[in-house]
């Protein structure tokens, strides 16, 4: 796998960012950089702003204030390397009826540099040659290759995730569980160079986050993915993340779990309803 990135490089750079999302101010002035291969988790209070901090680093929604680089791009000029990033979404709406099984969704994350443009550009000289009798079916051979190639990425995403058995079934009948599981095949059918999690475990048992918290150790460890994920789970953060971003509509800390998590940052970040938690949790 060719990288971009050296390995002290950010991946992922956000300088004073400031989100409005109509008049109201949901982050204000946040700066952070993700290093590559790191697991980073942002924390904060309902409505501190974490959703709307991802969705505008992804430039799904726009920044007022600000600066987003990603592989070195701002991320309005991502071009082509959006391929490289995977995105489960905190919500995913969509009209149940629709038929569409669980491996077709899996299916449409298999878009990958070269089968764009490029690709077809190479395809329709393809289709002039067999036409003119000189492609000798290499056409056809390479299309039939590239779906076999394809079938099997969305069973190994699917057997990753532990939804294999769910191949078939329309996504309309999925339960909340299985949906997130079924939207990280999604993202895992290509490799990637950075993850983004909304709340990807909310609705998943015990058993499935931990399996899914060894997956992304993989993913970093064996493949050197950057994951950055929104999470209230503090304790499995704390386990499993390298960074930690405190988030209460501005950056409150940023640093290793142990400093970023420490009780005083969380009392900064939550207020004085996480003494209660920590009281009636400890
Ligand atoms: N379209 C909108 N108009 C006005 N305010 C909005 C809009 N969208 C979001 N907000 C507000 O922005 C704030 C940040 O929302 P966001 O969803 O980013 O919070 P969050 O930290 O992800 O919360 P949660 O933990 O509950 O998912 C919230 O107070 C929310 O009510």
């Amino acid at each position: 796998m060719t990288s971009h990135i050296s390995n002290s490089h950010p991946i992922v750079k956000v300088e004073n960012l400031t989100i409005y999302q109509h008049s109201y101010c949901a982050v204000r002035d946040v700066s952070f950089a993700l290093l590559p291969g790191t697991n980073t988790a942002i924390v904060g209070p309902n409505g501190a702003g974490k959703s709307t901090l991802v969705q505008a680093v992804l430039n799904l929604i726009p920044y007022s204030v600000g600066k987003v680089e990603i592989f070195d791009r701002p991320i309005e000029r991502l071009g082509h390397l959006r391929n490289q990033l995977g995105y489960v979404p905190q919500n995913f709406v969509f009209d149940r009826s629709f038929p569409l099984s669980v491996s077709e969704l899996v299916g449409l994350g298999w878009i990958r540099e070269g089968r764009g443009a490029l690709a077809l550009a190479k395809r329709g000289e393809a289709q002039r040659d067999e036409v003119r009798g000189e492609g000798r079916g290499s056409f056809w051979r390479s299309w039939n290759h590239g779906q076999q190639e394809k079938k099997a990425a969305i069973a190994q995403a699917l057997r990753r995730v532990g939804v294999y058995h769910l191949r078939n079934q329309a996504i309309g009948t999925l339960s909340g569980g299985e949906m997130k599981r079924v939207l990280l095949a999604y993202c895992l059918v290509l490799p990637r160079k950075l993850l983004v999690l909304d709340e990807a475990f909310a609705g998943v048992d015990a058993q499935g986050t931990a399996d899914f918290y060894n997956l992304l150790h993989e993913l970093q460890q064996e493949e050197g993915w950057t994951v950055l994920q929104v999470s209230h789970d503090i304790d499995m953060v704390s386990r499993h993340c390298d960074r930690v971003i405190c988030l209460n509509q501005t950056l409150v800390c940023t640093g290793t779990p142990e400093v970023a998590l420490s009780a005083q940052n969380l009392l900064a970040t939550y207020g004085p309803s996480f003494s209660r938690y920590q009281h009636n949790h400890s």
